[in-house]
C-alpha cells in the first residue's frame, strides 16, 4: 500500500468537529492499509489571532521580537497537532504528535522567514514502523545552531507537508484544503473558475508566484525541485482534485499554441516595485496587485498580449505588464479592481464555448466566448490561444479572501496593520 502525506490546512481544522472529521478521514486511509503522516496547520484564523496578540502587546508601535513571535506562532499549529492525535485516539486508531523539531525539519536561522535546509525524519519513521499515524505541526522548524524554533512564511505548513514528502519518499503528498482542487482562478472571485485535472510542476509555481494561494510558493517550488506528487483536493469530500506532477499535461499534438492554464492575483504591490506611479492610474504604490495569465507559450504569441488588452480596456483598465515570460504575465493593476480585472481575463481566456476540440480542452473564441472587443479581431486573437479547463464541479465552500501567502510572518503583521489603518 501507499505512503502518503497528508496535509489539512486551518480551513479543514478551524472547529473540534472538524477536527473529529479529519481524524475520521486520516483514520479510513490508514484502515485501507494505507502509512499516513499528517501535517496540520494553525486550527482557522488561529495564526492570524496570535499575531494580533503580539501586535496588542507591542502597541502596535514596535515590530515584535522576531524570536518570541516565531514561538508565539508555532503554538497555533501545535494546538491542531495535539487535538488531531487525541481525535484519531478516539476513533480507536494509534496516533502522536510531533513538532517540527522533533519531526526533523531543520531550517536556516530566519525568524519569519526560515527555509527547510534538511530534514531528518527518524521519530516519523519510527513511529510509522510501529503502525502509529505521526500528526506533524506544519509551519515550523528548527535552527540547529541555535537550537530556535522557527517559521516558514505564511503558508509554510505546504512546504512542511513537501519536504516531509521528499524525505519519506512518500508516494503522494495531499493538500487537503477548503476548495475542490486547484481551480482556473480563485472561486472567492470568479464562481465560474474550474477544477484543473492535471498540472505541471511549472504551471503550479507560477500560479502560487502569481498568488494563488491554494498553495504556498515556497511549496511548490520545493514539490518541482524534488519532484514530489502533489494531489491538491478538498477536505470536505472524496473528489480527485488535481494532481501536480512531472508528467506533461497533455498530448503534444497541440503544436505551438499558447495554452491558459489559468489566473492568479496577488493583492500586493509586485517584488520589482511599480513601473512609475501614473502607471494603471495607481497614486500609491501600496495600492498595485497584479493579475497573471499563467500557461505556457506566451512569449512567441502576440495575440495574447493583444487579447489580454483588449479584455483590460474592455472595464476601462490599461495594459501594464510587469513581467512576462513564456508561462506567465503578470499585469498591474489597482488593488480595488483586481476582481473585475480577474473575472474579464477569466471570460476572455477560459470561459469558452462547450463543443471545442480535444478531451479536456477547450479553443478560446467562437460565438460563446465574452470580454473581447467586438471588431472580429479577438475571435481571431483567441483562436491562438487554447485553453485548458478540468471538470465541472460544485461551488465550492468559501472562506475568508486572501492576502499573499508567500511573505514572512513579520512582513504580514506589518502588511495587516497597514491595511488595517
Ligand atoms: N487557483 C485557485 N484554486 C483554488 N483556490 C484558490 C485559487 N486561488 C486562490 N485560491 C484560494 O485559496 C484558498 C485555499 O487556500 P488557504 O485559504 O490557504 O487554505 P488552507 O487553509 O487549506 O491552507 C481557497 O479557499 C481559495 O479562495
Ligand atoms: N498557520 C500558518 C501556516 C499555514 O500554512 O496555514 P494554512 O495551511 O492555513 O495556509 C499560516 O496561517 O500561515
Amino acid at each position: 500500500m501507499a505512503l502518503i502525506v497528508q496535509k489539512y490546512g486551518g480551513s479543514s481544522v478551524p472547529t473540534t468537529e472538524r477536527i473529529r472529521r479529519v481524524a475520521e478521514r486520516v483514520v479510513g486511509a490508514h484502515d485501507a492499509g494505507h502509512d499516513v503522516v499528517v501535517v496540520v496547520s494553525a486550527m482557522g484564523d488561529a495564526t492570524e489571532e496570535l499575531l494580533a496578540l503580539a501586535q496588542h502587546v507591542t502597541r502596535g508601535d514596535t515590530t515584535p521580537c522576531p524570536r518570541e513571535l516565531d514561538t508565539l506562532l508555532s503554538v497555533g499549529e501545535q494546538v491542531s497537532s495535539t487535538l488531531t492525535a487525541m481525535a484519531i485516539h478516539a476513533l480507536g486508531a494509534s496516533a502522536c504528535s510531533c513538532s517540527g523539531r522533533q519531526a526533523g525539519l531543520i531550517t536556516t536561522p530566519a525568524h519569519g522567514g526560515a527555509r527547510i535546509v534538511d530534514v531528518r525524519p527518524r521519530l516519523v519513521r519510527e513511529a510509522l514502523d510501529r503502525g502509529m499515524i505521526p500528526v506533524v505541526t506544519g509551519f515550523q522548524g528548527v535552527c540547529e545552531e541555535n537550537d530556535e524554533v522557527t517559521t516558514l512564511g505564511r503558508g509554510g505548513s505546504d512546504t512542511s507537508a513537501v519536504a516531509l514528502a521528499a524525505a519519506l519518499k512518500a508516494d503522494v503528498c495531499e493538500i487537503c484544503t477548503d476548495v475542490d482542487g486547484v481551480l482556473t482562478a480563485d472561486p472567492t472571485i470568479v464562481p465560474e473558475a474550474k477544477p484543473i485535472g492535471r498540472l505541471s510542476h511549472e504551471a503550479m509555481r507560477e500560479l502560487a508566484a502569481g498568488g494563488a494561494r491554494v498553495l504556498a510558493l515556497s511549496g511548490a517550488e520545493y514539490a518541482e525541485r524534488h519532484a514530489v506528487t502533489l494531489r491538491v483536493r478538498s477536505s470536505y469530500d472524496e473528489r480527485p482534485g488535481t494532481v501536480v506532477s512531472d508528467e506533461p499535461e497533455r498530448p503534444p499534438s497541440y503544436g505551438s499554441a499558447a495554452r491558459v492554464v489559468g489566473l492568479a492575483h496577488d493583492p500586493s504591490p509586485p517584488a520589482a516595485g511599480v513601473p512609475g506611479p501614473p502607471a494603471a492610474g495607481l497614486t500609491r504604490e501600496d495600492d498595485a496587485g497584479t493579475v497573471s495569465l499563467v500557461g505556457s507559450g506566451f512569449r512567441s504569441h502576440a495575440g495574447v498580449f493583444l487579447l489580454l488588452r483588449e479584455a483590460l480596456n474592455g472595464i476601462g483598465l490599461p495594459f501594464v505588464p510587469v513581467s512576462v515570460s513564456d508561462t506567465r504575465v503578470a499585469v498591474l493593476c489597482r488593488a480595488s479592481r483586481l476582481p473585475d480585472a480577474v473575472r474579464a481575463l477569466h471570460r476572455a481566456f477560459v470561459e469558452i464555448p462547450a463543443g471545442s476540440p480535444g478531451a479536456g480542452t477547450r479553443r478560446t473564441g467562437g460565438e460563446g466566448a465574452r470580454g473581447a472587443a467586438a471588431d472580429g479581431r479577438g475571435d481571431r486573437l483567441r483562436r491562438t490561444v487554447r485553453c485548458r479547463t478540468g471538470a465541472p464541479g460544485p461551488a465550492p465552500p468559501l472562506r475568508r479572501t486572501g492576502t499573499r501567502r508567500t511573505g514572512s510572518a513579520q512582513a504580514m503583521a506589518v502588511v495587516d496593520a497597514r491595511r488595517t489603518r
